[in-house]
């Protein structure tokens, strides 16, 4: 199965358990002329290959691409400069990651120190890894500027995610099995900070 094929498939699945509803997200992948990604606007559970759209190394679209690339792609592209081992990044709207995402503070959000985090490399005793939160800015590419500024921030442990405030949840990973297993631990992270906030309220 190529990676855009797989991209097709998981942008299905993440469709059917509703986290990219009413055409929301968008997926990439990393492919040897540039990445390929979802189009604008289309809904996510009836996507072929055919439907995704080349962003060639050069940065330049193609002036005869059949569709526009997702409106968010300037946060893809600067995933992948920033991140050598990304080969694919996915962006979902899932209703637990919009609600924590207003518990950050500073631009942060204090995830539970949960076995699940192991899932991203995470040792048990280390640290917890930052996990940042952007403001969602009306013009994308202020986002993807904050996003560029905490990768200048070299750490120790990055964790291969952040939130957009009232917005959704980006992950990447080295192949397109890791991001979609990366979405699958946040998600459980999520839910477990929303469900054990609900019991003890
Ligand atoms: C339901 S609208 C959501 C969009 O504004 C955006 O956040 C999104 O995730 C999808 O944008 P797209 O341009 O289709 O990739
Ligand atoms: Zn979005």
């Amino acid at each position: 199965m190529t990676s855009e094929s797989q991209l097709i498939h998981h942008a299905n699945q993440l469709y059917e358990k509703g986290w990219m509803a009413g055409t929301s997200g968008n997926l990439s992948v990393r492919t040897e002329d540039g990445f390929r990604i979802t189009p604008s606007g289309k809904h996510k559970g009836e996507l072929s290959v055919a439907d995704l759209v080349l962003l060639p190394s050069s940065g330049v679209l193609p002036s005869d691409s059949p569709h526009r690339p997702s409106a968010e792609i300037s946060l893809h592209q600067t995933i992948y400069r920033n991140c050598p081992d990304a080969r694919a990044v996915y962006h979902v709207h899932t209703v637990e990651a919009t609600v924590v995402s207003e518990w950050a503070r500073a631009g942060s959000l204090e995830l539970p120190p949960l076995e699940m985090l192991k899932g991203f490399g995470w040792r048990g005793g280390d640290p917890l890894p930052v996990f940042p939160v952007f403001s969602n800015h009306a013009d994308v590419r202020d986002i993807a500027a904050d996003l560029e500024s905490f990768f200048r921030r070299k750490r120790e442990f990055l964790l291969p995610g952040f939130l957009i405030r009232l917005h959704g949840l980006t992950v990447w990973g080295d192949s397109p099995a890791a991001a979609f297993k990366h979405v699958e631990l946040f998600d459980f992270l999520f839910r477990f900070m929303v469900l054990s906030r609900t019991v003890s309220s």
